[in-house]
């Protein structure tokens, strides 16, 4: 009964809801969340697509903000049921500056924290990231590991400091007293690297493929494993998650869960193939062309154009000391801990994950053309 006395009652806040992330839970709540009265949507920029929402049953409320505002966000917080953050500037490339990166990604969820509990909203899901594991700067692998696998987490680059500091944040508010006297629920969830329709890495690394004649060339050897999840399971994930911690508050509270799904253990580039192959691109080398010390060379001479540059213009290439270092270290997940502690099994199958993705692709080369 208090399931039907909840029917259209609730009112959910995605905070980045515009992102590629973002938009697949926004789509997903509307598709799977019964309860949903009104979903707000808070982006620093908002996608027009956003117009073809508002004509369903569920009001969709469309919010420019900045969560480094504080009082922009209390104000979309305010009277909302729960709220999931997964707004972030998710930069490894140099584009943004440490202190902006910190900014957004800490200070931001500070407010999203606080912003709960002055206005009495209860439950809060934050999209952490495998990065606040690791890799390390050590490159230890990290072998089909679990939430509980001993790893040493040592990170010295903005984006994912910034991402552990605001997931300690976000697990250490869990039980917070909220306006009204109620304890704040919170959980985080870590998704390893997400890949399907929208994913702007895998688009720029399609184009640099064309760019080159329809071929890449291995950077990385084909034994080193990095995991990857696809971004309609991770929304989902992140649906469950929010439904499930209204339920069951004292098991999932303060909580982190991995987000996995049935993709393949493969290299970074080897995993790209299994869409970029049907679309026409092939990897050349069975094994890097280059050695690593040349590659790391070429990433460090990345690193210092980078410098010199700033000055002048933006010079931002894939390659460079970090991303080297985190496509070339073993990272794979291998865990049930969703599935036993909310029920989470992936909506979508790989077969399903990649067709999708491999349609996305193709739409993508034929409106290029
Ligand atoms: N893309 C990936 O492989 C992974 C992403 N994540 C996390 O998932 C979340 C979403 O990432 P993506 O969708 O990939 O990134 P994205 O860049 O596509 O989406 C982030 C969204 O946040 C918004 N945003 C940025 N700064 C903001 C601000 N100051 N105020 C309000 N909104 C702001 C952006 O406009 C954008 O719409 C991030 O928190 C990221 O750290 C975690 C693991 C892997
Ligand atoms: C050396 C190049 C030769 O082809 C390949 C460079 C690939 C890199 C751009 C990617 C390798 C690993 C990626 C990251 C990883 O999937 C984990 C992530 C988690 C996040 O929270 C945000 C995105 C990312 C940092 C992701 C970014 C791109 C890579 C570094």
């Amino acid at each position: 009964m208090a399931d039907s006395a909840q029917a259209q009652k609730l009112v959910y806040l995605v905070t980045g809801g515009c992102g590629f992330l973002g938009e697949h839970v926004v789509r997903m709540l509307l598709q799977q969340e019964p309860r949903l009265r009104e979903l707000r949507i808070f982006d620093l920029h908002l996608g027009p697509w956003l117009e073809e929402l508002k004509t369903g049953p569920v009001q969709v409320t469309a919010i420019q903000g900045d969560v480094t505002q504080a009082h922009e966000v209390a104000a979309a917080v305010a009277g909302a049921h729960v709220v999931i953050h997964t707004a972030g500037l998710v930069d490894v490339f140099g584009r943004a500056s440490p202190e902006t990166i910190h900014e957004v990604n800490v200070q931001g969820t500070k407010n999203v924290i606080e912003a709960c509990v002055q206005t009495g909203t209860q439950f809060l899901v934050y999209t952490s990231s495998m990065e606040v594991v690791g890799p390390n700067i050590k490159g230890h692998p990290f072998y089909r590991g679990n939430e509980d696998t001993p790893y040493e987490a040592v990170h010295r680059h903005p984006y994912p400091s910034s991402k552990a500091r605001a997931e300690q944040l976000v697990l250490e508010a869990n039980g917070r007293k909220v306006r009204g006297g109620l304890p704040l629920v919170t959980c985080a969830l870590r998704p390893t690297g997400i890949y399907g329709e929208g994913h702007q890495i895998m688009r720029d690394i399609y184009y640099q493929g064309l760019r080159l004649g329809g071929r890449l060339f291995r950077a990385i050897p084909a034994s080193v494993e990095h995991g990857r999840v696809y971004v309609g399971n991770v929304a989902w994930m992140h649906v469950l998650v929010a439904r499930e911690l209204q339920q069951r508050p004292a098991l999932m509270g303060g909580q982190v869960y991995f987000c996995y799904d049935k993709s393949p253990y493969k290299s970074y580039e080897d995993f790209n193939m299994e869409f970029l192959g049907p679309c026409g691109l092939r990897l050349v080398g069975t094994r890097p062309l280059l050695p690593y010390w040349l590659l790391m060379l070429l990433a460090a001479l990345n690193a210092l154009l980078q410098w010199l540059l700033r000055p002048l213009l933006l010079y931002a290439p894939l390659l460079n000391p970090y991303t080297l270092a985190m496509a070339n270290t073993t990272f794979t997940v291998s865990t049930n801990k969703a599935q036993r502690h909310f029920g989470y099994e992936p909506l979508f199958s790989w077969e399903e994950s990649r067709t999708r993705t491999i349609r996305w692709m193709q739409a993508m080369d034929s409106s290029a053309q």
